[in-house]
């Protein structure tokens, strides 16, 4: 029998979450889990009652046992899916990318929030179940943390959110810094989200594009957040394969097929997307469009 990598635990000043059990590799999927409704993500208390008259008892008892912050402000249904909703479909609100369904999910719903998280949540469309990813090696007795918020902003500004989404005020390691380590930690969010735009601009300056890459993956990996390396690798080689450099966009390439997998899964339209850039980069409809030039490969 395969055994389950965490247990259900009270968390102080959190309610419940998730801990591991036992040393969780990176890489690992911790767990896939079907929906018990999903709903639009604004959906109203109405079509919410709706979806829960089709749950069987004991699922509508399971729903009503999930955290609600917004007791008082919202009726029960609708406060426990705000609370509780899980995007399914792609979602990154550091990349203004935003999901329009959501699901309940009745262990998934119980992950904490943290902006250094150890997995990731990532809604597998064709299995139609939501799967979380080690993002990193994971020690028994931590606990299992997702980002239900924007990761590439400054503490104020991700405690906002937070606050006016979830009701609670985020203290994880990285908002419990202060002082210079805070300004630091601050300081390269936001820079990262800069250059993420920036990057966005320089279709027709791969070698600047590439340059403000590396610069943003240093960033990512002093700020310990390797869940959004999949993204710059995939830019870096999008640059490569502009200019037909194919030596080195096969070398991204298999950085993105390793970052996506990590993130997403071996098995995501993601990975097997960069799979066939690490065989062939030629194959993508950008190959050659800018006059030739040899670029930089990863470190
Ligand atoms: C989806 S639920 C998570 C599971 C919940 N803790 C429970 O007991 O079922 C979201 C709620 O958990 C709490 N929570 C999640 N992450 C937190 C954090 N980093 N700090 C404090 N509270 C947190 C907040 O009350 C939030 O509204």
């Amino acid at each position: 029998m395969v055994q389950t990598p965490y247990i259900l635990s009270e968390i102080a000043g959190k309610g419940q979450g998730l801990v591991a059990t036992r040393p969780i590799a990176k890489g690992e999927l911790v767990l896939a889990e079907a929906p018990l409704f999903t709903q639009p993500l604004f959906g109203s208390n109405a079509t919410i009652l709706a979806a829960l008259t089709n749950l069987s008892d004991a699922n509508q008892r399971l729903y009503f046992s999930l955290a609600n912050a917004w007791m008082g402000v919202h009726p029960p249904p609708l406060g426990i899916f705000k609370t509780n909703a899980l995007p399914c479909g792609d979602h990154d609100e550091s990349k203004g990318v935003a999901a329009d369904t959501g699901g309940l999910f009745p262990l998934g719903s119980r992950f904490n929030s943290s902006c250094e998280p150890n997995i990731t949540n990532y809604w597998d469309a064709n299995g139609h179940q939501i799967t979380f990813w080690a993002v990193r090696d994971i020690a028994e007795g931590e606990e299992l943390c997702i980002c239900y918020g924007t990761l590439l902003a400054n503490r104020a500004e991700r405690r906002a959110k937070l606050q006016s989404y979830f009701r609670f005020v985020c203290n994880c390691v990285a908002c419990a810094r202060e002082g210079a380590a805070l300004k630091a930690s601050d300081d390269r969010r936001v820079t990262i989200s800069r250059l993420y735009d920036e990057i966005a601009g320089c279709e027709s300056k791969p070698a600047v594009g590439i340059r403000k890459v590396k610069e943003a993956l240093k960033l990512l990996e002093a700020e310990n957040l390797p869940d959004s390396y999949g993204d710059f690798y995939y830019d870096a080689l999008q640059f490569c394969i502009s200019v037909a450099d194919v030596r080195n966009a096969k070398a991204w390439a298999r950085k993105a097929w390793e970052g996506y997998c990590v993130t997403c899964g071996p098995n995501s339209r993601e990975a097997a997307k960069m799979k066939t850039y690490v065989q062939d980069p030629r194959a993508h409809p950008a190959f050659d469009l800018l006059p030739r030039k040899t670029l930089v490969g990863p470190d």
